[in-house]
């Protein structure tokens, strides 16, 4: 049965983030479907559906695995022969209406020195593979655009920061990726294709990459920040999610998905925790450490333990439908507050679990939920939705999609269950955890070793 030390992990590759969710109280508070377009944009009321056993909400929560699998890719690329040197893209526009504010800067900005001297013999400047329009390419970043702010997150290899631009006073985040912990880490290659993703990559509910720069120690990606903090945080404050709150961001998801898989682009790391919400309570999925351009299959172990398909599992060539795989453990992790497969926090546990494939479906779940589950949690690829032949299209048909109209949840046109209490443009970083700040000045020059 699960325990309640599920509420205080966090499934990162290194935990190291304090969070403090003890006493968990939902934040989202109303009852209507956001899946039904509302007239008014505006309204931040999120209603939903009572349906069937969609009112109780069972503290169903349990430990889960902080490591993740071992990654088989090969360490052959540089990572100073993808990353350039200086960048593109100095945040001139930007979709979202910052406002010029004044800042105190924390003491984390006196670490920085001086990173132009880094400046590729061709300048680096990438064009993205979107159009201009979307990012503008005038000017190139270097550390010393920015003023550093507080970490908003830490990952396996490095942190992310909350910055503001020096020339137009917006927020942004920046990831900061330790080389040594990069390539130690066998990642080089995932890090290069996490840029790669990034540059290709243009839809309302993913993250945008503005530009990319290095020094000697680190490498640097400059992404929108999101303001409302991570999906994760908010399950674990809820438990778990009513029917249409978790079918409302399955859905935003499930677009996201189609998208990329159009692209040829698996995502592989589908989890609350790279899911997050804007300051309207839409999604973005970041983190695209492990995404890949996979026109067929693939072979590479990796992902976080939980969220695995069994053909990863058992090192066999995969395809696109590992997403789909993970998008019913989602979903499933949403309805239940934990997810299916998790046992004792080991993760050779939760593998043998996964390969066993048994789901235990408390009776609380929706009907339509369950079978929808039920076809994407499927070892067998000849059956799994999103495999088959109507593609991300039978997922999208489902009948426990049946009220969205996928065209206006597209156009961000339905407001969302939860809107995170977050002022707007100002840097507030409120719904992020507090983690401790990097010690290691960045922007150092000399040898990258
Ligand atoms: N654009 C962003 N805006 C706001 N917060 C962000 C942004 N990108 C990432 N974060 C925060 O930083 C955390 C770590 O980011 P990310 O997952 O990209 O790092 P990572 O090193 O790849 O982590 P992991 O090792 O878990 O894969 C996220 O969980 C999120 O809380």
């Amino acid at each position: 049965m699960p325990t309640l030390g599920f509420l205080k992990k966090k499934r990162t590759k290194d935990s190291t983030g304090s969070r403090d969710l003890d006493s968990p109280t939902s934040p989202i508070k109303d009852s209507h479907s956001p899946i039904t377009p509302t007239t008014s944009k505006t309204s931040s009321n999120f209603t939903f559906n009572q349906t069937k056993g969609t009112d109780s909400h069972a503290a169903a929560s349990q430990s889960t695995a902080a490591s993740t699998a071992p990654s088989k890719t090969p360490d052959s690329m540089n990572p100073s022969g993808s990353f350039p040197q200086q960048a593109y893209a100095t945040p001139q526009s930007s979709p979202e209406p910052y406002q010029q504010t004044s800042h105190n800067v924390p003491s984390i900005q006196n670490m920085i020195h001086h990173a132009t001297e880094n400046k590729s013999a061709n300048g680096g400047v990438q064009q993205p593979a979107q159009p201009a329009a979307v990012r503008t390419t005038k000017g190139k970043y270097t550390l010393t655009d920015f003023t550093i702010q507080r970490t908003l997150g830490t990952g396996s290899f490095g942190r992310v920061h909350l910055v503001q631009s020096k020339h137009n006073q917006r927020f942004y985040a920046i990831k900061v990726l330790k080389k040594a912990q990069v390539v130690k880490m066998k990642q080089v290659e995932h890090t290069n294709d996490e840029r790669r993703m990034l540059q290709q990559v243009k839809h309302p509910f993913l993250i945008t990459l503005w530009g990319t720069f290095q020094d000697s120690k680190n490498l640097y990606m400059v992404m929108d920040f999101v303001e409302g903090g991570e999906l994760f945080s908010l399950l674990r404050k809820s438990q778990r999610f009513p029917n249409p709150v978790a079918k409302f961001y399955a859905a935003e998801v499930t677009l996201a998905l189609d998208y990329l898989h159009a692209q040829n682009i698996i995502y592989r790391d589908l989890k609350p925790e790279n899911l997050l919400l804007d300051r309207h309570g839409h999604l973005k999925i970041t983190d695209f450490g492990f995404a890949k351009e996979v026109p067929d299959i693939t072979w590479t172990l990796c992902g976080t333990p939980d969220y695995l398909a069994p053909e990863v599992v058992a090192s066999k060539g995969y395809n696109k439908s590992v997403d789909w795989w993970s998008l019913g453990i989602l979903i499933f992790e949403m309805l239940c507050g934990f997810t299916p497969f998790w046992d004792g926090g080991s993760p050779m546990k939760i593998y043998e679990n996964i390969l066993k494939g048994r789901v235990k479906y408390p009776p609380y779940i929706h009907h339509d939920a369950q079978d929808l589950l039920q076809k994407l949690i499927t070892s067998d690829l000849t059956k799994r939705l999103g495999n088959l032949h109507g593609g991300s299209k039978d997922v999208m048909n489902h009948p426990w999609f049946a009220e969205v109209t996928w065209e206006r949840l597209q156009k961000k046109d339905i407001d969302a269950p939860y809107v995170p209490p977050v002022r707007a443009g100002v840097g507030d970083a409120s719904q992020f955890d507090k983690y401790p700040e990097e010690t290691e000045a960045y922007g150092q020059t000399g040898d990258d070793t």
